[in-house]
């Protein structure tokens, strides 16, 4: 079985990845965005015509935190449809049969019902600060069904919520809150200051997901057999979301970090800063069902990728 893992570099294809190599079961091809642009439609078509994998996992996407998002939309938008169009259109053009994509959990509407299953799609109006995003998250998920529907294609998608774990992107403004504040509680604990900013008011709630969780539950999902994705997809062969089923406040979260790094000073919130969405957990009954559940408890997740952090200050991302 050869697999290309589009995005391997990142967080969530790094321990795809590392699961992929430590099953030893597949051959695993991987290119940087430096050697192949995933925007580049030509370079696309070239190397998924001479490499001809037997499966694709896309989780390369441009990524970013709600301010990222809300700052960069044309970025977010283009490149991630060119992204998807690209991998998908070329991989299903080069013999392709099975491809996982990974959508986020921001595809469903900002009042949705909490928690919130798969038929939540395309029922309300989008979170604005990443509504551009979402749009292209929403387009992966129809681009699979579509080519599932016309060519018989086995095209399966998995909508992630917040995730975090080593490797995350740390980047003080670009960065998703939980790294975020991680770097920021840390730096605060270090040089003795007396106040740490937090973004918004506070009272968004997060549902945390581990990144080691959410490459088994990736790999969990592209090895379901057809007709059990089928059953479980019907009636379009469409999504399935992947989380813990439990979320926190913002405010808990930073107190969480503050005992984690140690910062003993105050916490005051910048409500100049976008809330987002106030509420987004996934109902996770379909992957349940299934039988994948979530192994890592988010205070030693926490835990575990601070000091992933304290070893890696050198090596963080620049944007
Ligand atoms: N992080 C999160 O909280 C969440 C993430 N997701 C989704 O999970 C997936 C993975 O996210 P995550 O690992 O966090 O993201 P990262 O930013 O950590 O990694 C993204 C990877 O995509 C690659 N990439 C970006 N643009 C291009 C391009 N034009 N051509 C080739 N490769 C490109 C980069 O490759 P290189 O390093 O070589 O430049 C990078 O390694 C994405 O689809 C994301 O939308 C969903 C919900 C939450
Ligand atoms: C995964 C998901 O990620 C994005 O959506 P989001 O969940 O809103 O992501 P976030 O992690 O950036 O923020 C969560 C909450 O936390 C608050 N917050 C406090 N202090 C900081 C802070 O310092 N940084 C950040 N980023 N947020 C902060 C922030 O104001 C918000 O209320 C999508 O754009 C989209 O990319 C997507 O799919």
């Amino acid at each position: 079985m050869k697999t290309y893992v589009a995005g391997h570099r990142g967080m969530v294809g790094g321990a795809i990845l590392r699961q992929l190599q430590a099953r030893g079961t597949d051959e695993v091809i991987t290119r940087t965005s430096a050697e192949l642009d995933l925007t580049d439609q030509a370079a696309v078509r070239d190397f998924m015509q001479t490499e001809r994998p037997d499966a694709v996992i896309l989780a390369a996407a441009k990524v970013g935190g709600i301010m990222a998002n809300n700052t960069y939309p044309g970025q977010f938008i283009y490149e991630n449809l060119m992204i998807e169009c690209n991998v998908i259109h070329q991989a299903h053009a080069a013999g392709v049969q099975r491809l996982l994509q990974l959508g986020s959990s921001c595809i469903y509407p900002r009042e949705a019902a909490q928690p919130m299953a798969e038929d939540a799609l395309l029922t309300g109006v989008l979170e604005p600060t990443n509504e551009p995003y979402a749009v292209a998250k929403i387009a992966g998920i129809k681009l699979c069904e579509s080519y599932n529907r016309q060519y018989g294609r086995d095209y399966r998608s998995v909508m992630p919520t917040n995730l975090y774990g080593p490797g995350d992107n740390f980047h003080p403004e670009n960065s998703h809150v939980l790294p975020a504040l991680i770097r920021r509680f840390h730096e605060a604990a270090q040089s003795g200051a007396e106040e740490v900013v937090i973004w918004g008011t506070g009272t968004p709630r997060r549902e945390f997901l581990h990144v080691d969780d959410m490459a088994a539950a990736s790999l969990f999902v592209m090895d379901l057999d057809d007709e059990t994705y089928a059953r479980e997809t019907q009636p379009m062969l469409s999504h399935i979301n992947v989380g813990t089923g439990t979320d926190i406040s913002i405010g808990e979260l930073a107190q969480m970090v503050a005992e984690v790094t140690g910062y003993t000073g105050k916490l005051s919130f910048d409500t100049s800063k976008p809330d987002g969405t106030m509420r987004k957990l996934m109902d996770v009954s379909r992957l349940t069902r299934l039988g994948w559940q979530a192994k890592f408890e988010l205070r030693l997740g926490l835990e575990q990728t601070y000091q992933w952090f304290l070893q890696n200050g050198e090596n963080l991302r620049s944007k």
